[in-house]
């Protein structure tokens, strides 16, 4: 069954629902003309009967508690960016060997050409319209340990911005610029570039007042694998976008890979009535939060991946995601699953998939007797007894758990009382 996020009745319904809700911890700059933030007379229906609609797919049944206020999402607090950080701060770096050993090992080379050719797809456009001689200034919130470092270094970008909650993430993403650098010393090839690097959480900071330049404009903002975690709360969902968006130059990109709340919701579903918990030997989703109905913020689930992530998140309503996104200036320009991505992006990633190891060359005798492989018994050229590659079942499911987006910010005029009002062009 298709899964079809752009609902227009329920995008409808959730825009007079969130009417009575801030989405701004400043009231006096709200309006932008999207009509999210004004007050209303009417009581917003349930949050909760909204969400149910929402995160089924379309044709299922929705519907929920009418009794239930719309206040719960935007009043929860950040209760579990803490546990957050200190999950990601203990996550020891596994070497080489132990990587090359995980039974993950494929599908994180895989998620990583994923991001890279997103990467590429918009520093291209953002060539295209620069001038000689421009910067190029990217902001990688949510950087990590700085695992696409090498990536803004081929995209020969003159500066970056790294951020992240986890103080050791930060330093170590800190030491591998110094690495690129030292390198660079030696290389014709290479490209320097600057760089300054920060700790905060994304979701309570005003990330533009600890820039060195406040000022500065961007060029590109990439947020990978990260920005779900902000959906705890309207407030911290609110916070962030603005980060993602405030410090953008008309014509730049926002580019996130998230997870797809609506295949998630699919599995679950899938996996039966009553439960709660679905996954397979590589990665499980648990959820902790009421899941019939389900809430717009706060859809708690605890998601564990093989030897890499044990910890809350929250599933993105994606109307929701939208709406945030064009109260800053963001119109969304892109959004394809993991799987509709790889087949698009495919034939011009082709060389870089096989460079990465993105997939297992998987040998006749393996795919033959091992069910991780049996969807390729049947291919043509497996048929002949030639190797092929591929992911393994449980890799491939927990890699389409994703999608990525991007959007790109629009120029702006003011109106009479200084609140700017976006030119969006759809
Ligand atoms: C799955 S990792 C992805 C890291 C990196 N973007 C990548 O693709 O390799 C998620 C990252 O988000 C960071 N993170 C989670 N919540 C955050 C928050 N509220 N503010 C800033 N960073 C956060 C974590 O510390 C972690 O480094």
């Amino acid at each position: 069954m298709s899964v079809n996020y752009e609902q227009s009745a329920a995008d409808e319904q959730f825009a007079r629902a969130h009417k009575a809700v801030s989405l701004s911890d400043d009231e006096e700059s709200e309006s932008n003309g999207e009509g999210l933030s004004e007050r209303t007379q009417e009581p917003p229906p349930p949050t909760s009967s909204l969400a149910q609609e929402f995160y089924e797919e379309p044709g299922g049944k929705g519907g929920g508690g009418e009794d239930e206020t719309q206040e719960e999402g935007a009043a929860g607090g950040a209760a579990n960016t803490h546990v957050v950080a200190t999950h990601y701060n203990e996550l020891k770096e596994a070497g080489r060997k132990d990587r090359q050993k995980s039974k993950i090992f494929f599908m994180r080379n895989f998620n990583n050409w994923i991001k890279s050719q997103l990467i590429n797809e918009y520093m291209a456009q953002i060539k295209q319209q620069k001038r000689v001689g421009d910067a190029l200034r990217v902001l990688d919130m949510c950087c990590g340990k700085g695992g696409d470092l090498l990536k803004w270094e081929k995209a020969s970008i003159s500066h970056l911005i790294c951020t992240d909650i986890a103080e050791v993430s930060i330093e170590q993403c800190q030491r591998r610029y110094q690495d690129i650098l030292r390198r660079a010393e030696n290389s014709k090839f290479s490209n320097k570039f600057t760089a300054e690097f920060f700790a905060c959480d994304s979701t309570l900071v005003r990330l533009r007042e600890r820039y060195k330049d406040p000022s500065l404009q961007l060029n590109l903002v990439s947020c990978q694998f990260a920005f779900h975690y902000c959906f705890e709360s309207l407030a911290q969902a609110d916070c962030m976008m603005r980060n993602a968006a405030e410090c953008l130059k008309p014509g730049g990109f926002f580019i996130a890979t998230i997870p797809d709340a609506y295949e998630i919701i699919r599995r679950l579903k899938a996996a039966g009535p009553e439960t709660r918990r679905f996954g397979n030997d590589v990665y499980s989703i648990e959820f902790d939060c009421e899941t019939d109905p389900l809430p717009l913020f706060g859809a708690k689930y605890q998601f564990h991946l093989e030897g890499v992530v044990d910890c809350p998140e929250f599933l993105v309503h994606f109307p929701t995601l939208v709406k945030l996104g064009r109260k800053y200036g963001l119109q969304l320009i892109r959004r394809s699953t993991f799987s509709e991505y790889y087949k698009e992006t495919l034939p011009k990633g082709r060389q870089l998939l096989q460079r990465m190891s993105g997939l297992e060359t998987v040998q006749a005798q393996r795919y033959g007797s091992d069910e991780q492989f049996s969807h390729i018994r049947n291919f043509p050229a497996t048929q002949r007894g030639r190797p092929l590659g591929t992911l393994s079942k449980s890799e491939w499911e927990a890699a389409t758990l994703y999608l990525v987006c991007a959007f790109k910010k629009c120029k702006n005029s003011w109106d009479a009382n200084g609140r700017p009002v976006f030119e969006f062009d759809d």
